[in-house]
C-alpha cells in the first residue's frame, strides 16, 4: 500500500509501504495511483513527494508476485501519470532503487537521493529488459552510452555516481525526506 499524509503545509507525501524493500505488488501499485489522485485533487498541495518506509525506496517488482496472475494497475500508465502531473514531483531514495523502483523515481520530476544509497536497473540480470520506459527515460537524462551501461550490465551505482551521471539532482548525508520536501518546496 501506500500512505497519504500533508508536510510543511503544501507538499504531499507518498510513502510506499511493502516490507522489507517496499516492492510493486499490486498493492502497492493501487497505493501509488490513489494517493496521487487525492494529491493531484487537493488545491492545497502544491508539489510532491514519493518515498519508501523504513529507509528503503523501493526494490523494485515484488518477487513473490513472480509465477502468480498479474493483478492491480500496470506500472507504465502510473508512471506516466507521475511525469504528466503539473505539480512538481521529487522522489527520496533511501536504501535502493532498483528495476522498476528506479523506473518509478525516473517517471518523477527530481530525484534526491541519500549518499548511501544504490541505483539500478538489474533486469538483465533476470532475463528482463526495463520494460517500464526506463530504457527510455535513462538514455534521455544521462545519455546513451551511460544508460546502455547500467541496462545492459544490471549494475548498481552509488549515490555519488549517479549524481555525477545526472541521475539524481541532489545528494545527502541526513534525512532524504526532509531534503526532498525543502526541494519540492523551492519548485512549486
Ligand atoms: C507476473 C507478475 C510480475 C509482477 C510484475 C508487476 C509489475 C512490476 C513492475 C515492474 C517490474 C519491473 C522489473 C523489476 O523491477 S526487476 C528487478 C526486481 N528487483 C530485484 O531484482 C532486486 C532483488 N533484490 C536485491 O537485489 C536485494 O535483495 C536488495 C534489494 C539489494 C537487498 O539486498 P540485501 O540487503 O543483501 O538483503 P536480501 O537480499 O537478504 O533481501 C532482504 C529481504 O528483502 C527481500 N527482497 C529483496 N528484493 C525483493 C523484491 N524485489 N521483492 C520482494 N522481496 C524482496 C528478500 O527476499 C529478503 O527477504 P527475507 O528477509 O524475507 O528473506
Amino acid at each position: 500500500m501506500a500512505q497519504y499524509t500533508r508536510v510543511a503545509g503544501s507538499v504531499g507525501l507518498i510513502t510506499l509501504q511493502n516490507p522489507p524493500v517496499n516492492a510493486l505488488s499490486a498493492m502497492v501499485r493501487q497505493g501509488i495511483v490513489d494517493t496521487m489522485e487525492r494529491a493531484l485533487s487537493a488545491p492545497e498541495v502544491k508539489s510532491l513527494v514519493i518515498c519508501g518506509q523504513k529507509e528503503t525506496f523501493c526494490g523494485g517488482a515484488d518477487i513473490r508476485e513472480f509465477g502468480t496472475k498479474m493483478s492491480g494497475p500496470p506500472l507504465i500508465p502510473l508512471i506516466h501519470a507521475i511525469e504528466a502531473s503539473t505539480k512538481p514531483v521529487v522522489a527520496a531514495i533511501e536504501g535502493v532503487a532498483l528495476g522498476g523502483g528506479l523506473e518509478l523515481a525516473l517517471g518523477c520530476h527530481y530525484r534526491i537521493s541519500h549518499s548511501k544509497a544504490k541505483l539500478g536497473l538489474p533486469e538483465v540480470t533476470l532475463g528482463l529488459l526495463p520494460a517500464a520506459a526506463g530504457s527510455q527515460r535513462l538514455p534521455r537524462l544521462i545519455g546513451v552510452p551511460a544508460a546502455l551501461d547500467l541496462i545492459t550490465t544490471g549494475r548498481h551505482v552509488t549515490a555519488a555516481e549517479a549524481l555525477q551521471l545526472g541521475i539524481v539532482d541532489q545528494v545527502t548525508d541526513h534525512s532524504t525526506v526532509d531534503a526532498a520536501v525543502k526541494f519540492a518546496l523551492s519548485v512549486a
